[in-house]
């Protein structure tokens, strides 16, 4: 897939010598979804800002469908729609002119179906024609992607979409997101919540001091890095654990009925057989077990705090 976006070694040091990026190169592809994970203060709004030239680089370029962002500004924002992650919205506008006035600003002509279809897409039709301040802040934060999609833009960011939303705004919102991908819309998200990224991004990058730490295929990430658990489970207490069984490492819990084995996924061996082999020849008979993964959360903090 042909990159969209083109991040080269880029620097942002703010006015108060802090350096917020530190040669940051990445590439965004054309019409998939990426997410931007990172802790607090790790970059990502700096990151979102100097790509959609909100904030000036210190070193390195960016390139937008081609077109460099500082010298060819107008071509590269164009290409943007942005949701920032603070809703400011004109308060006593409606959001079909919030939406219409966007799209006068890029320079394109009216065009009444179009934003018609947003609002509808974006379940903001019945609230159309009502003043901003009087919606929801779920109803709010759709009235800013519909703002952002005005002048249909190919690259969508979202800064932190769901923050504040319930989980069933957020699901919803998940939906419109994807729906927006399959209409070959680009779209790069930051979060916290680290299942949005596992429930939506092709990709993921993530971010801490100021430095990609990793890009990677979501699903390779989670095969290359995901651990996985195996856990016996006893009817009685398993007072001693034979020395044979040493070399697998095993976790006993508190109430010495459940043994937790844990093993990676991309090792030729998972060693699982043998285990039980020698539990068998141990005399340790479980009664039921099973096996959890885990998650990108548990690939996210590990990385950060190797990091
Ligand atoms: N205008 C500024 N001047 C100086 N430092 C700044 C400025 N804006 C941000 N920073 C610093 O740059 C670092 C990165 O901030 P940024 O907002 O990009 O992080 P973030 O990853 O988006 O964090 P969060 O998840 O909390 O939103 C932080 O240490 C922040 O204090």
């Amino acid at each position: 897939m042909s990159a969209i976006i083109t991040v080269s070694n880029l620097t942002k040091t703010y006015a108060s010598g802090f350096t917020a990026l530190n040669d940051i190169n990445l590439e965004i592809r054309r019409g998939e979804i990426f997410a931007l994970l990172g802790p607090n203060g790790a970059g990502k709004t700096t990151l979102i800002s100097t790509i959609c030239g909100l904030a000036m680089a210190t070193k390195g370029t960016v390139t937008i469908g081609g077109h460099d962002n500082v010298r060819n500004y107008r071509a590269a924002r164009e290409m943007i729609g942005l949701v920032p992650q603070e809703l400011h919205t004109d308060a006593w506008e409606t959001p079909t002119a919030t939406a219409a006035f966007s799209r006068g600003l890029f320079g394109k002509p009216k065009n009444t179906p179009l934003i018609e279809k947003i609002l509808k897409d974006l379940a903001l039709w019945d609230k159309r024609k009502s003043q901003i301040i009087t919606l929801s802040g779920g109803m709010k934060r759709r009235v800013m992607i519909a703002k952002a999609l005005a002048h249909e833009p190919q690259i969508l960011f979202l800064d932190e979409p769901t923050a504040g939303v319930d989980v069933e705004l957020r699901k919803s919102m998940w939906e419109v997101v994807r729906e927006l991908r399959a209409s070959g819309v680009t779209i790069i998200l930051t979060t916290h919540y680290i299942e949005e990224a596992e429930e939506m991004a092709d990709r993921v990058g993530v971010i801490n001091k100021g430095e990609i730490v990793l890009v990677e295929d979501k699903a390779t990430l989670m095969r290359k890095l995901g651990r996985k658990q195996l856990t016996l489970h006893f009817n009685e207490p398993v007072t001693t654990l034979p020395a044979s069984l040493g070399i697998y490492q095993l976790e006993l819990s508190e109430d010495r009925k459940e043994l937790t084995y844990t093993y990676d996924t991309k090792g030729e061996r998972t060693g699982i057989t043998t285990l039980l082999n020698d539990l068998r020849a141990a005399g340790l008979n479980f009664n039921d077990l099973n096996t959890t993964q885990s998650s990108l959360e548990d690939i996210f903090v590990n990385l950060v705090h190797r990091a």
